[in-house]
């Protein structure tokens, strides 16, 4: 386990500061495959897995599921043929959080 993957998520209140882009970019050691994206002034945390088909990237699509049941924190996940992309950011504080790179890297551990 990473040691990102490790940390806990703490609660993430309106009230918290986004990350800047270099506190982003100097969180991604650990998530080399991760890409920080701007969609529409918000930035966001973004990967895509493939798999063989469909069956697949459905069945990790639940998976990711299951986690961000458990943590109370929720990706965008987009589920196509042999390929889920998962998307993470703060609603609350529209941007990245430390919660957002604690569960991209559960994610990638629930993709091995
Ligand atoms: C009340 C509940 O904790 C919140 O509304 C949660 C639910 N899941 C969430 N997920 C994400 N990604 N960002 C949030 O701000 C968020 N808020």
């Amino acid at each position: 386990m990473t040691s990102l993957a490790k940390q806990q998520c703490e609660p993430c209140s309106g009230n918290a500061r986004p990350m800047t882009r270099s506190e982003c970019e100097s969180q991604l050691n650990e998530l080399s495959q991760w890409q920080i994206v701007d969609h529409d002034g918000i930035m966001k945390l973004s990967r895509s897995y493939t798999f063989s088909d469909f069956v697949g990237a459905l069945a990790f699509t639940n998976r990711v599921g299951e986690l961000a049941e458990q943590a109370g924190h929720h990706p965008a996940i987009t589920t196509e043929y042999g390929k889920t992309t998962v998307t993470w950011w703060s609603h609350a504080i529209d941007g990245l959080h430390q919660n957002d790179f604690i569960l991209a890297a559960r994610t990638d551990e629930v993709a091995e």
